[in-house]
């Protein structure tokens, strides 16, 4: 599956070939649109916004250029029969619950889809070194004990299994094909709540499946639409859904997986990102794209070259969300979410998603946000007791002979299979360099990811570390959030970062999807700061503490975010309604069990419930 440059410059000659044949008829062609949806209220439609075919649900009369009607999910589904999927006449079925509409956009894309679960050929490199198979068997019952806090209004009720959901037969195809047996708890709770159509703020740990659970009801609802077809006027389009994530490979690897999720659904999913040549990525998204993946720089320059609009934008998911509204990107996000005629908060459908929320950017986030539903699985900010942490005293000029040891006792115990990959976060892109070049120096072979690196050398890192040819990545925080790399047993914080949040993140590369890991840091007195922090993370993720770092810990570090910092460690909205007698927040839903206030203290308040697993 081609998805990235690197990918396309070893496939370069045949994406020529394709894109040669795509770009001529398209837009021309028109769509079928069966007799009993010619007629149908279009009058409800403001559908100034003229589709590439003569069937889209926005073709309308005056062709000014005006905002489609949004519509939230759920509602209307006046033509239940409305469409077959894409895929559906091809044996698929669009069936299996609710409707389903024609996503094809006027073209048959059957032929051209690439099967992304079956001819991955980078798997290969990576199913010689590793035999286990991914997802079946995972343990997600190490999940089960997780405390979980809902807040909001009307809040629905969790499921259990995917068959509870009403995702359709060919999406449930999809989560059979990734091995996915149930749903993972943030899974459980937060889908349910998006397919109501309401906005979310939802925090879970590292590895705990938040992709899938935002990816899942956008995919769905857009199947859903109906008549919403894929629009372009000239040469802008007009995604459907937008999910914005902080890294250029965090949005490949978002885009990988929504493509294996909307595999055959007809919705198509397109990823945008800086650092590689933009002229191919305009090429896919004139093929048409119904959710944009993107990193926020390279959508403001599309939006800028007025290649995407954002006026059609039905769902809008922030992924690592802490991350995307804090000082580094929130003016982009900003601007990208409230002036560039993306419908507003309310009209559209709110997802925030981050294993961390800090109380002053869920305040900032509810700026984004229509009467959200706050979703908690396990505290905010914690980390899972399935990664194993250790914190070591190293000084700063022994750190190199450390690892080498820690690397030598790996190797010989073999403890974590033959091919465990270990990530390495050191501070700076030098540091990250010289260490690299030492470690292969030194007998261990070793690739970087960071800033300095071409996009095109950092897919390459990434893909020899993912196949274990390069077992061990020195890698700056630019690899701290949501890569998701299977075999990773073990995390070196060999610089520790200054925020808790980020060592949270960072660890979190390892003990994903049910399995354990390994994690250690080394710790000198230039981390002081963060002893407060990172004793308290340790100690309530069950991990043995150090004397000497409760030591430090005790003596300062006020960067505490547990003692009343920046510490989210639930709905800021419920903190403050506290201060204010609990009124602000309680209105409207005393009879349904899940939308309760929990009690600060920890226990729950009175005549309210919250869900626990
Ligand atoms: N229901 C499920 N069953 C089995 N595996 C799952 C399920 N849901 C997700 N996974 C797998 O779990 C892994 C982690 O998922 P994902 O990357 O979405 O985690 P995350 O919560 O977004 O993590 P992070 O906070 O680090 O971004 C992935 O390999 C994914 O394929």
């Amino acid at each position: 599956m081609r998805t990235s440059w690197a990918d396309s410059v070893s496939n370069s000659a045949a994406e020529i070939a394709i894109s040669d044949k795509n770009s001529l008829p398209r837009p021309t062609r028109s769509t079928y649109v069966p007799p009993h949806l010619r007629s149908g209220s279009i009058s409800d439609l403001s559908g100034p916004v003229s589709g590439t075919n003569g069937g889209s649900r926005w073709t309308g009369s005056d062709g000014g250029g005006t905002k489609p009607e949004l519509r939230r999910q759920g509602q209307g589904n006046s033509y239940a029969t409305a469409g077959r999927d894409a895929a559906g006449g091809g044996g698929g079925g669009g069936g299996g619950g609710g409707v389903r509409n024609n996503r094809s956009g006027g073209w048959d894309r059957r032929e051209r889809e690439v099967n992304p679960f079956g001819n991955d050929d980078k798997m290969d490199d990576i199913k010689q070194n590793f035999s286990e198979q991914e997802n079946s068997g995972i343990n997600f019952d190490a999940y089960e004990d997780i405390p979980v806090e809902v807040s909001g209004e009307n809040v629905p009720p969790p499921v259990n299994t995917f068959a509870e959901i009403d995702l359709g037969e060919i999406l449930n195809q999809n989560i059979r094909r990734c091995k996915y047996v149930k749903p993972t708890p943030v899974q459980r709770h937060a889908i349910p709540i998006a397919l109501a159509g309401k906005d979310l703020m939802a925090c879970a740990q590292t590895g705990s499946g938040k992709t899938a659970a935002f990816c899942f009801p956008i995919i769905s609802g857009i199947m859903r639409e109906p008549y919403a077809q894929r629009t372009r006027v000239g040469r802008t389009v007009y995604p459907l859904g937008l999910i914005l994530s902080p890294t250029r490979e965090l949005s490949c690897q978002i885009h990988d997986e929504a493509k294996k999720f909307s595999y055959q659904t007809g919705v198509k999913v397109v990823v945008a990102y800086g650092g590689a040549p933009i002229n191919q990525q305009l090429r896919e998204l004139e093929r048409g794209v119904d959710i944009l993946v993107a990193t926020p720089g390279r959508l403001v320059d599309l939006l800028e070259r007025a290649r995407v609009s954002l006026q059609a934008i039905r769902y809008l998911a922030l992924d690592e969300a802490d991350r995307m509204l804090d000082m580094g990107f929130e003016p982009q996000i900003r601007k990208i979410v409230e002036q560039m005629n993306m419908p507003n908060r309310g009209a559209r459908q709110t997802m925030l998603f981050s294993a961390t929320f800090p109380r002053e950017i869920q305040r900032l986030a509810s700026d984004f946000l229509s009467n959200h539903i706050f979703l908690a699985v396990g505290r905010v900010g914690s980390s899972t007791d399935l990664i194993v942490q250790r914190v070591e005293f190293v000084l700063e000029s022994d750190k190199r002979s450390h690892l080498m040891d820690l690397l030598h006792a790996q190797r010989e115990n073999g403890n974590h299979g033959k091919q465990a990959l270990t990530l390495v976060f050191v501070e700076t892109k030098k540091g990250a360099d010289s260490l690299e070049h030492w470690l292969c120096m030194n007998g261990f072979p070793s690739t970087t990811i960071h800033g300095d690196r071409t996009q095109q050398e950092r897919e390459l890192a990434l893909r020899s570390f993912k196949s274990g040819k390069t077992p061990i990545l020195v890698a700056t925080d630019v690899a701290a959030r949501g890569l998701d790399i299977p075999h990773v047993a073990h995390v070196v914080n060999f610089d520790l970062p200054n925020d808790i949040d980020d060592y949270v993140h960072r660890i979190g590369r390892t003990g994903r999807a049910g399995k354990t890991g390994l994690a250690t840091a080394f710790f000198n007195e230039s981390n002081l700061s963060l002893a407060r922090a990172l004793a308290e993370l340790m100690q309530e993720a069950n991990q043995e503490v150090p004397a000497w770092l409760t030591h430090y810990a005790s003596r300062g570090g006020n960067k505490n975010r547990r003692s009343g910092g920046r510490f989210g460690g639930c709905d800021f909205r419920r903190e403050e309604s506290i201060g204010k007698n609990l009124d602000y927040y309680s209105g409207g839903n005393s009879g349904n069990a899940y939308g309760g206030l929990v009690d600060i203290s920890g226990g729950y308040a009175p005549g309210v419930t919250s869900a626990w697993d």
